[in-house]
């Protein structure tokens, strides 16, 4: 199930003021706000809402370069869907034709890994190069993307902010948390500390991470990291605001036969 718009519109207002009680809170609204404006541009980008990047971008141009926690740009996201008049509004006000990803994708590699032709022949004629995981021009077969090393996907447990985290969902094992993570919010599954010695829970949470670490799909709740090497064992993913396809069935009952074909649809589109 893919995740939930970003923060409302009313959190994209600029924050701050001369009347701020101090430089840090004003410092620290001012990076919320530029969060929220980056949820929103990359949001619009992925619902092909031209109309609604191009206002973001004549009201504040540097959103061109706002990046996800994966350093993936608006012209990603354009480009992986084939959102022609995004990627051209994107280019208009001078996205960079190849930025890299955390898996050192180019925009052109993606729309090349999605089969996008008339996006690839748009990021061409404006210099776009191939490289990265999804396709090459060194590489003549698309390859299936190598697994990530264990050190790009180990997080630091210093790095998960708990400050008014609230317990989301409770698992076999562990609970499921609201946190934040480099200014995002993620959900992490943390497993008990009466069962961190627990071998058998030991192994389905290893598990658990290699099958994970293999999944990127747009419409399968993004893996982001794990802690492995300390306890707690933490599981780090995407937060769905609207919570997942198991909460949706528990509130809401059964699916149509309709809404049922149309998330099979989502879940198994081959990108
Ligand atoms: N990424 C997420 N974003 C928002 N809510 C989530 C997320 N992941 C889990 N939850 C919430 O937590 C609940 C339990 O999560 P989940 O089923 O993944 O736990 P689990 O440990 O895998 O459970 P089990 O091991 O019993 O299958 C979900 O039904 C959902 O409400």
């Amino acid at each position: 199930m893919s995740s939930d718009t970003p923060s409302s519109a009313a959190d994209t207002k600029t924050a701050g003021s001369s009347s701020s009680s101090s430089e840090t809170t004003t410092d620290k609204q001012k990076e919320k706000a530029r969060v929220s404006r980056t949820s929103l541009i990359l949001w619009h980008a992925h619902q092909n809402d031209t109309a609604a990047v191009r206002k973001l971008l004549e009201e504040d141009p540097s959103l061109v370069r706002a990046m996800d926690y994966d350093n993936r740009t608006p012209l990603h996201v354009a480009s992986l869907h084939g959102w022609i008049d995004i990627a051209q509004c994107l280019i208009d006000f001078g996205a960079d034709v190849n930025a890299q990803d955390r898996w050192k994708n180019t925009p052109l590699a993606d729309a090349e890994g999605a089969k996008k032709h008339n996006m690839i022949e748009l990021l061409k004629s404006y210099g776009g190069l191939s490289y990265g995981q999804n396709g090459s021009h060194y590489e003549p077969k698309p390859v299936p993307p190598p697994l990530p090393n264990k050190c790009d996907w180990e997080i630091e447990p210093s790095e998960l902010d708990f400050t008014n985290s609230n317990i989301i969902g409770k698992g076999s094992f562990g609970e499921i948390l609201k946190a934040f993570w480099r200014g995002t919010p993620v959900a992490v599954k943390r497993i008990l500390p009466s069962l961190s010695d627990d071998r058998m829970v030991i192994q389905d949470f290893r598990h658990e991470v290699i099958l994970l670490v293999k999944l990127r799909h747009p419409n399968i709740v993004q893996f982001l990291g794990a802690v492995t090497e300390r306890k707690p064992l933490m599981l780090i993913t995407e937060y769905l605001r609207g919570g997942d396809l198991h909460q949706h069935l528990k509130e809401k009952g059964a699916l149509s036969p309709l809404a049922a074909i149309n998330f099979a649809l989502d879940i198994s589109r081959y990108i």
